[in-house]
């Protein structure tokens, strides 16, 4: 990355949240973000793939969606748009992403992803990344295959750490025709489809 001063500012991010969420009392409070690593797994396809369309389910306050703005901050044919049914968390992405800069790059959508991606236009994205409620990504699949264009890639957050919440979507999109998904060891276990 050319400005190292937004890996030391997204370092200090992921520290702050790590302690935040060390005495957060319960789940519901914590920010729960990704690991740095998958962080800039996540920065290297986006920047390699330049998806037109790119779609993150689960923004909390705004770390990963930093990483895949800062990924497509030079794309202006790029938009990344980022669903979080909890509007105070978006609230704080909000102002993170003015911070960096980055607030023109991203929509922010404060609404329960089910009936979003319900609502969503076939063939719509070229790009998404699946980090909220893992107990419904399964209900999601027939909405994902359907939205996703030929050639798109989703990546999945928590394979390893939440195997067992993750597993109905898993077999279900091992079990579909037309995709090729492979689980990686990288963070909490990044779960990468691409569809033929
Ligand atoms: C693990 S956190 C996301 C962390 C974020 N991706 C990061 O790494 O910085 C999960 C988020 O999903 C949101 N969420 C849970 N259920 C949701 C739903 N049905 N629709 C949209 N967002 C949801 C929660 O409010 C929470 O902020």
């Amino acid at each position: 990355m050319q400005e190292p001063q937004w890996l030391e500012a997204l370092q200090r991010l992921w520290e702050e949240g790590e302690r935040h969420d060390a005495v957060a009392l319960e789940r519901a409070h914590k920010n729960l973000f990704i690991t740095p690593d998958t962080g800039r797994f996540l920065y290297q396809l986006v920047r390699s793939l330049r998806p037109a369309r790119v779609l993150e389910v689960g923004t909390s306050v705004g770390y990963s969606t930093l990483w895949l703005a800062l990924a497509l901050r030079d794309r202006s044919a790029s938009h990344l748009k980022s669903l979080d049914i909890d509007p105070a968390r978006q609230a704080q992405a909000s102002a993170n992403l003015v911070r960096f800069g980055l607030a023109g790059r991203v929509s922010l959508l404060g609404t329960d992803a089910g009936p979003w991606l319900a609502a969503a236009q076939t063939n719509s994205l070229d790009f998404i990344f699946l980090d909220a409620d893992r107990r419904r990504y399964a209900g999601y699949w027939p909405h994902l295959q359907r939205l996703l264009v030929p050639g798109g890639l989703l990546v999945m957050d928590n394979a390893l750490s939440h195997a067992t919440e993750c597993a109905e979507f898993v077999d279900a999109v091992i079990a579909t025709k037309g995709y090729l998904a492979e689980t990686y060891p990288i963070g909490k276990g990044q779960f990468v489809i691409v569809k033929d």
